[in-house]
């Protein structure tokens, strides 16, 4: 099982008139074939700067630098990291955002858009260069099938503002089964959908990886959501990978302070394990050079206020925080 992704140092800088807001720092990680990797943190974490670097999407306003970028095997340098992505969104990377219409052309029918794709992977695979109405709707509606879109031969003619969000979720699953991506990044897919079809879509997710061995970056602000269907979590705070290991290890004995706030926050959990700390507050970024949660870590103390710790091995798993040193 190879690496798909292999990202040493990645940052995002943002440059506003105000100011330059660090968005993504230092963040190291590898992503195995056929994994799914849950990234968690609250709002104004960075989870969706990551994805949007990864997917090669960032704004003008924002400034990328790594020492080291490999996907796919290709060494990506950091400056050039903007179009080789563009390069590879859609065949190596394709993206599912929060927002389920936004990820589709609303002047566009459902059959247009899905046959777009279809012709980027025969070209892609067989070289065959194909025409919109070459595309059989049978093919088409197979692919509806397998997402249990509810009358696909009728969906398949619809525009995406016929729709409902589940089922644009449903349509960009299968756009992503069509075009056989070996990164899917997922930033809060299911959010704006109710919790069966948030349920359904996440089982459609988990059988990409079954099926064409996909990989995934689930993005999410609720770590019960990312526990049920990731291999390992990396929990996000202030631009920072907190803490990332197994979802088993993590859930059963977090950490980092942040994560243990995280941990308790489950319902389940909160019953059983009542020493760990509730995390009150929310994110505030800071100007101070040291790490971004010391304003609201029960554990504080001065060296935490000075410097931001390094990402360390603890028990298998990485944390960064002086409770470790
Ligand atoms: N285009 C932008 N220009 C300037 N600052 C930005 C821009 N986009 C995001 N930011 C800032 O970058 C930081 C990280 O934002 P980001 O959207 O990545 O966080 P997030 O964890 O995905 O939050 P949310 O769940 O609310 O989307 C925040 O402080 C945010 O205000």
């Amino acid at each position: 099982m190879g690496l798909v992704l292999d990202v040493e140092g990645l940052y995002v800088t943002y440059h506003t008139p105000d100011g330059d807001i660090p968005a993504v720092r230092d963040l190291s990680f590898g992503l195995n074939e056929g994994e799914i990797l849950g990234i968690v943190g609250e709002s104004g974490s960075g989870k969706s700067t990551l994805a949007l670097a990864l997917a090669g999407l960032l704004p003008r306003n924002a400034y990328v630098g790594a020492k080291k970028i490999v996907i796919l095997n290709s060494n990506i340098d950091a400056a050039s990291l903007r179009k080789a992505l563009e390069d590879l969104r859609g065949v190596g990377i394709f993206m599912v955002f929060q927002d389920p219409f936004s990820s589709l052309n609303p002047l566009i029918r459902i059959r247009e858009q899905l046959a777009e794709a279809y012709i980027t992977r025969v070209k892609r695979t067989k070289g065959i260069r194909m025409s919109i109405n070459d595309v059989d709707d049978g093919e088409l509606i197979n692919y509806l099938k397998r997402v249990n879109i509810p009358d696909p031969e009728v969906t398949l003619y619809r525009y995406p503002h016929q729709l409902s969000g589940g089922q644009i979720q449903r349509v960009m699953i299968a756009m992503a089964l069509i075009l056989e991506p070996r990164i899917l990044i997922a930033d809060e897919p299911t959010t704006a959908l109710d919790v069966i079809t948030q349920i359904q879509v996440l089982h459609e997710l988990k059988k990409l990886v079954d099926d064409i061995r996909t990989s995934i970056i689930f993005i999410t602000h609720d770590i019960a959501l990312a526990s049920t269907i990731s291999d390992r979590l990396a929990v996000m705070y202030g631009g920072y990978f907190m803490e990332v290991g197994n979802t088993l290890d993590v859930l059963k004995e977090p950490l980092h302070p942040y994560t243990m706030g995280l941990v308790t926050s489950i319902p389940s959990k909160r019953k059983h394990e009542g020493y760990l700390p509730e995390i009150k507050g929310v994110y505030v970024p800071t100007k101070s050079k040291g790490c971004p949660f010391w304003p609201r870590c029960p554990y504080t103390k001065e060296a935490c206020m000075k410097e931001v710790p390094e990402l360390k091995e603890v028990k298998g798993r990485l944390v960064r925080c002086f409770m470790y040193e």
